[in-house]
């Protein structure tokens, strides 16, 4: 059985804008319990000991990382991101050690835990192609149609929401989003990349309360997440 992996890199794409939270600010900059979302996610990295160095990607416009206390972080480092989130990342990956493996993890996503950081970085000695944490689906799932009408039902078995980090290898990621990006293939997550070359990445039962937040009620969630696991 392979060792896990001895560099470690985070990269936090953290260049959207939020549109669907609706806010008058980028939502990783919302205030979440006497932080912000941003400053939660890269408390959580920096202070992870196998993470060596966190690289956050930003808006050009982006006026406020430089107020966080998280800024001046020895181990972090700051990239420009792009249109979308997957460019965001691959400008996170152009300074990335080829050696090193790499977990990339949405800024929107401050309720992560060390406990299934460890979990994700010991998968890859049983899957040395990648992983992401992941949540198996709960309810019965539905498809409907543009008007909203169910059209059917989905089956559930082995269906599981794409949570972050998503954990790989930084010269097979770069070079599989490059590639799956120039064919103009639509990369919603890392791991989509990656099947995209025909390289699929194995799932690790991650926490349900690991949300995204999207939408405006879900930084109330967020805060009750964080608050128990104090
Ligand atoms: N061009 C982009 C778009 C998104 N992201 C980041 O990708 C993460 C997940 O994306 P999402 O939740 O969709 O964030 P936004 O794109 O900001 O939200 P929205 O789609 O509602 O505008 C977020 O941390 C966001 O900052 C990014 O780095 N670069
Ligand atoms: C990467 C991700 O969080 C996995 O679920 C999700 O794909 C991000 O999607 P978004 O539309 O950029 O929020």
């Amino acid at each position: 059985m392979s060792q896990t992996p001895q560099q470690i890199i985070a990269i936090v794409p953290a260049a959207g804008i939020g549109s669907r939270m609706g806010a008058t600010l980028p939502k990783q900059y919302l205030a979440l319990n006497e932080q912000t979302i941003l400053g939660h996610t890269l408390d959580c990295l920096l202070s992870h000991p196998s993470i060596e160095k966190v690289v956050v990607a930003l808006s050009p416009v982006d006026d406020y990382f430089a107020e966080l206390p998280q800024a001046v972080h020895p181990k972090l480092e700051a990239v420009i991101g792009g249109k979308e989130r997957a460019d965001s990342v691959l400008a996170g990956l152009q300074i990335a050690d080829a050696g090193a493996w790499v977990l990339v993890h949405d800024a929107a996503r401050p309720c992560l835990t060390h406990a299934d950081i460890d979990k994700l970085i010991a998968s890859s000695s049983a899957f040395p192609q990648g992983a992401i944490l992941a949540a198996p689906v709960r309810d019965t799932m539905k498809r409907t149609n543009a008007e909203g009408v169910i059209t059917a039902t989905v089956c559930r078995e082995q269906l599981w929401h794409a949570l972050t980090p998503q954990f790989f290898p930084v010269h097979s990621l770069k070079k599989n989003l490059t590639d799956a990006l120039a064919a103009g293939a639509l990369i919603t997550d890392e791991a989509s990349a990656m099947e995209w070359a025909g390289i699929m990445p194995a799932v690790v039962s991650g926490r349900a309360d690991n949300i995204k937040v999207t939408h405006p009620d879900d930084l109330q969630l967020a805060s009750l997440f964080l608050k128990s696991h104090i």
